[in-house]
């Protein structure tokens, strides 16, 4: 299987997302060919660091890049915060990183966000290579530049658009991960079908279910989806229009998030494939997709093994009002109206801020049940 190259077309930001298989340990090589011998310093987590720091390291040693200094961050959502973001920024300038250094952020989507922005706001902004771990960081977070960390009132409220210089996707770590966080990342490759592309949808309806043991259709997967979200971010990178249909599930799902307090009671790409489902549900209700959608997005992600319902969530969780407050913190909230992605169907997603609130408490209210 050939490595494959998503190029990511923003001007003097452009930046190429390598996929396929041995990319770690071709890591020193890649990373050399495009930045020469600057020095580099890894930010990763705990569970990540045991099974491939070693690894990445031998690469860089064998590119001449043996002094490359690494932080473990503790692993899961909650390190995306303000006392982790300062411990990686101080121990960064400890480090004496400089502006044309790199920060390789190894690991998930947490440790992507936290090490992006920490790259960002480092000598007011240094280079950043992403060397995704996840399934999620694969096909999602790894590409397109938005970094951040959470607050108690709301999911990345704290962050810049900071695009990585590099990204390197190895589908071979991705047979380390629990079944649980597969199948969380799997949520978000669902997403893209359901955002924008029925056939991509088709296609994983059969595929999904032996993805993870199938390293030809993975690849396929992972590239797919980095195609569609380059292809949105290169024409609204900055989320003024077209991007705002990547956040499909998310207006649902990151109220979910945090009112299960960034916790392992909810992983993000589950919240994501509960958030997608229940838009389909609410697209239903308003008379905007056949009945049948939701029912067929719920059947997916349950053939999947991923909770698809908010009575899914285990531990209590509080009323719709008190959701529909967290969900008023969403980023896309306009002139203090929320901002939801609707669909028309399958693969036909679409923004809008006319919703109907007595649907919307429908939605939630059945989906407790
Ligand atoms: N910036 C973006 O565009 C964007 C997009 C989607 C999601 N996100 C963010 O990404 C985060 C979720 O990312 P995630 O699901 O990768 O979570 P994560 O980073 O917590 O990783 C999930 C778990 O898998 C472990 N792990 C990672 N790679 C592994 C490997 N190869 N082998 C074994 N274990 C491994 C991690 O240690 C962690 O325990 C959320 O904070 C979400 O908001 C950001
Ligand atoms: O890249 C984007 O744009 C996305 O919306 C991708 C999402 O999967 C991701 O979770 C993102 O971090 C959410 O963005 P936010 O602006 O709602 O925090
Ligand atoms: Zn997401």
């Amino acid at each position: 299987m050939t490595i494959e190259t998503v190029h990511v077309d923003l001007g003097e930001r452009a930046y190429d997302v390598r996929i396929g298989r041995g990319l770690i340990a071709r890591a020193g090589e890649e990373i050399t060919a495009f930045a020469g011998r600057r020095r580099v310093a890894i930010l990763t987590d705990e569970n990540v660091a045991a099974l491939h720091l070693d690894s990445l390291r031998a690469s860089l040693a064998a590119s001449g890049l043996a002094d490359a200094p690494a932080l473990v961050l503790p692993a899961g959502e909650a390190t995306k915060c303000w006392a982790q973001l300062g411990h990686a920024v101080e121990w960064l300038i400890e480090q004496r990183i400089e502006r044309k250094d790199l920060v390789i952020a190894l690991g998930g989507g947490v440790i992507g966000d936290l090490a992006g922005f920490a790259a960002a706001i480092l000598r007011r902004g240094v280079r950043f290579v992403q060397i995704p771990t996840s399934l999620l960081a694969q096909v999602d977070s790894s590409v397109g530049g938005k970094t951040g960390i959470n607050s108690p009132q709301g999911k990345n409220l704290i962050g810049s658009f900071h695009q990585p210089a590099l990204v390197l996707a190895d589908i071979d770590v991705l047979g380390t991960l629990t079944p649980r966080d597969f199948r969380a990342g799997y949520g978000e490759v669902a997403k893209y079908g359901l955002l924008g592309d029925e056939n991509f949808f088709d296609w994983l309806e059969t595929a999904g279910p032996e993805l993870s043991a199938d390293p030809v259709a993975l690849q396929r997967a992972v590239r797919h989806s980095v195609q569609m979200k380059a292809g949105i971010v290169q024409r609204d990178e900055t989320e003024q229009g077209e991007r705002a249909l990547l956040n499909l599930g998310h207006t649902f799902g990151h109220a979910l998030e945090s009112a299960t307090g960034y916790s392992d009671r909810l992983l993000h790409g589950e919240g994501v494939a509960i958030g997608c489902t229940l838009a389909f549900d609410l697209s239903a209700r308003m008379g905007l997709c056949s009945q049948e959608a939701p029912s067929r997005v719920a059947a997916h992600f349950a053939a999947m093994g991923l909770p698809s319902r908010i009575s899914d969530i285990p531990g209590d969780l509080p009323d719709d009002e008190t959701l529909i407050a967290l969900m008023g913190q969403d980023k896309k909230v306009q002139d203090g109206k929320l901002r939801f992605i609707l669909a028309r169907g399958i693969g036909q997603a679409f923004v809008t801020d006319e919703v109907n609130p007595d649907l919307l408490r429908g939605t939630l209210a059945q989906s407790r049940r």
